[in-house]
């Protein structure tokens, strides 16, 4: 059989748009909340320890734990009450030996005091003693200073892309503004004669445009900033000048449909006229996603994505998504399918070819099972049941029931 399409693995693939990639850098100084989800341009180092005192991390009393050595319920150990921590308050005086403070979780320790007795293991014998009847070791129930941060130490480092557990630890330092990355501008485009707009009624032999909208909600998922440009017919004049003002516009231009090998496929003739060094493979050795058509235009990616839905977002995870989260692609031993899972059934593949299969995630018995969502890469609701991709790489030619699998969510 004749072979359409001179296809390169998804890893030579990304090293030749590497090779002439150059994505610009832009810094936006952010405030923290609406920081989250940008990447850090710099390291961020704590100038305070954090905690900046030390803090009880229950209810009782603060004690030497000394003093509290070898109580038990028959052999209590008898402490008197000589004050109490007020919350958000240094305690003015210290602890002096044979002595308690009350203390409320989160409340500073006295100078003096190393560790805190919960008040379910004390007895109150009158306003002003307590027995304890349990031992407590130096530092139990206590948060030290600097003991979640040091000052000096490195918290977050320079490309780190913020999670929710990020802004708090920024809010925690004191830092209340970062310079991060401003998201990269990614112009998305449809083509296809037969497209038409969601607001419109299809008619026979037409259809809406899905793409457009599954990479918009993907371009912007990973951090970057879509921009729809509509739909092109398959014209190489129309799409060429779509293409070119999207190019000019934007960091990186994603289009989806015609770039297969029909007549009417003229993706890669249209970006190849673009600029230089222009389209450096034309098919990729996956599937679905095998039409496929990678460029770089003086530094910009340019790639033209198979028209259908499912081969569109598989292409954008492997090629498109690293580029819009980090700028470029990751090193070879950066987890990308991190989960691991039994697969339910045989799934027969070709050797030399990676194939992606839509799977749903479900437990039995405590482990985690892939269930192939089957259907062709033409039906978006093959994609909305799938939760994840698993990777059946190249050099297998399928894969058993029972065997395990790695996957990515979707
Ligand atoms: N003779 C061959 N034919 C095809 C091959 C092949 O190797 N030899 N590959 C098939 C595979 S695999 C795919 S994937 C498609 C890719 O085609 P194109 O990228 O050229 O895309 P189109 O032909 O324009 O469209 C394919 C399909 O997808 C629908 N489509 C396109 N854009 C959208 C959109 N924005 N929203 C919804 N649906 C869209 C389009 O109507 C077609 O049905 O080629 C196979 N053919
Ligand atoms: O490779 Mo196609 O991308 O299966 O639908």
């Amino acid at each position: 059989m004749q072979e359409l399409f001179n296809a390169v693995t998804v890893s030579k693939a990304r090293a030749l748009m590497s090779r002439h990639l150059s994505l610009p850098v832009r810094a936006e100084k952010m405030r923290i909340p609406s920081a989250l989800g940008h990447c850090l341009l710099d390291d961020v180092t704590a100038a305070i320890d954090v905690p900046g005192f030390d803090r009880a991390t229950v209810d009782g009393f603060a004690v030497r734990a000394g003093d509290t050595f070898g109580a038990s319920e028959g052999m209590p150990a008898y402490l008197e009450v000589a004050g109490e921590v007020l919350m958000g308050q240094a305690p003015d005086v210290s602890l002096e030996p044979g002595r308690a403070w009350r203390i409320a979780t989160g409340g500073m320790l006295p100078t003096g005091a190393d560790a805190v007795v919960m008040v379910e293991h004390t007895e109150e014998l009158d306003e002003r003693t307590i027995v304890v009847t349990r031992p407590v070791a130096p530092g139990e129930n206590v948060i030290r200073k600097g003991e979640d941060i040091e000052a000096g130490q490195l918290v977050l480092s320079a490309g780190h892309r913020l999670r929710p557990q990020d802004l708090g630890i920024l809010a925690a330092v004191g830092i209340t503004e970062v310079e991060v990355r401003r998201p990269l501008k990614v112009g998305i485009v449809s083509t296809g004669d037969e497209i038409v707009s969601p607001e419109q009624t299809p008619g026979a032999g037409q259809v809406r445009d899905i793409n457009s909208y599954t990479l918009y909600g993907a371009v912007l998922s990973n951090g970057g900033e879509p921009i729809l440009y509509g739909i092109v017919p398959d014209r190489f004049d129309l799409l060429q000048k779509k293409l070119a003002q999207a190019w000019k516009e934007n960091d990186m231009v994603l289009l989806s449909g015609g770039s297969s090998v029909g007549v009417r496929d003229v993706a890669d003739r249209v970006i190849q006229s673009l600029g230089r060094p222009g389209v450096l493979f034309h098919g990729l050795s996956i599937k679905p996603g095998k039409p496929t058509v990678g460029a770089v235009i003086e530094g910009k990616p340019v790639f033209g994505l198979p028209g259908h839905p499912v081969s569109t977002l598989v292409v954008f995870e492997l090629l498109v998504a690293p580029l819009v989260r980090l700028g470029r692609y990751p090193e070879e031993d950066f987890l990308e399918f991190p989960l691991r899972a039994r697969i339910t059934r045989n799934i027969r593949s070709a050797a030399g070819r990676e194939d992606y299969i839509r799977v749903k995630l479900v437990l039995r018995q405590q482990e985690l099972w892939a269930e192939p969502v089957l259907g062709k890469s033409g039906l978006i609701s093959n994609l909305v049941k799938a939760d994840g991709l698993a990777r059946i790489s190249a050099e297998k030619e399928g894969v058993e029931a029972g065997e395990t699998v790695e996957v990515k969510l979707l």
